[in-house]
């Protein structure tokens, strides 16, 4: 049977990598580049994401982990809704604009905008966006991990990608 209960098991061990050494190790693990966008009653937010990735396909789901101290992190709380917009080749300047201390407004005026059907922007110049409704968040440490159920997902005709590896961008094409 399933459940929507969280299984918890032991504490972090005490003798646990350090921070650094952890964040060292992370830095070889490559990862897409998405921004996170919401809209509704709490208003309009997006940040940069590397940490998100498939949960299941049935139902269609994915997970953001989202830092609890982030600006935005009570705006995408209370509209539970958002869409995860993967970002393509030449998407590096965005990134950083979602990812810096940066407002909304400067953030939201570097790319051009749709509504989705959870009322979340939805990145023209994406490659892919999933637009999603918020199903359950689990706290771990620092972040909320936010597992989402695709509503809806837009694609584009261009195939690229922009990977975050050794804390620098690296642009992926396609074959076709
Ligand atoms: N998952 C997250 O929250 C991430 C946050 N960032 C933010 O961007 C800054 C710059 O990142 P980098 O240039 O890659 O150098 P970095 O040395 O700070 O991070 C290296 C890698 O560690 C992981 N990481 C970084 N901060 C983390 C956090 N608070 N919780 C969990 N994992 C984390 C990510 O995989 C990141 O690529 C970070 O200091 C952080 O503020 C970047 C990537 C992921
Ligand atoms: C490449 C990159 C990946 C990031 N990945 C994440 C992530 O997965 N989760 C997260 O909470 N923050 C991540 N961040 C940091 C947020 O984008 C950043 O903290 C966010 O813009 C909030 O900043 P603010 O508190 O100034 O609004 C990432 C930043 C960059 C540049």
């Amino acid at each position: 049977m399933s459940s929507n209960l969280a299984q918890t098991f032991c504490p972090p061990a005490a003798d646990a990598p350090s921070k650094a050494d952890f964040r060292s190790a992370m830095a070889r693990l490559g990862a897409a580049v998405n921004i996170i966008t919401t809209d509704g009653p709490a208003g309009r937010a997006g940040f940069t994401a590397s940490a998100v990735c498939s949960v299941s396909d049935e139902p269609p789901s994915l997970l953001v982990c989202l830092n609890r101290s982030a600006s935005v992190y009570e705006t995408f709380k209370r509209n539970a809704v958002l869409c995860v917009n993967v970002l393509g080749a030449g998407h590096q300047d965005i990134s950083n604009l979602f990812g810096g201390k940066t407002s909304m407004a400067e953030r939201f005026a570097a790319a051009s905008w749709q509504t989705g059907v959870s009322g979340s922007p939805v990145m023209e110049q994406a490659s892919v966006s999933f637009d999603c409704r918020l199903r359950q968040i689990t706290e771990v440490g620092t972040h909320d991990v936010l597992i989402c159920d695709v509503l809806a997902i837009h694609s584009s005709a261009q195939a690229h990608s922009l990977i975050y590896f050794n804390r620098q961008y690296h642009e992926l094409q396609a074959s076709c």
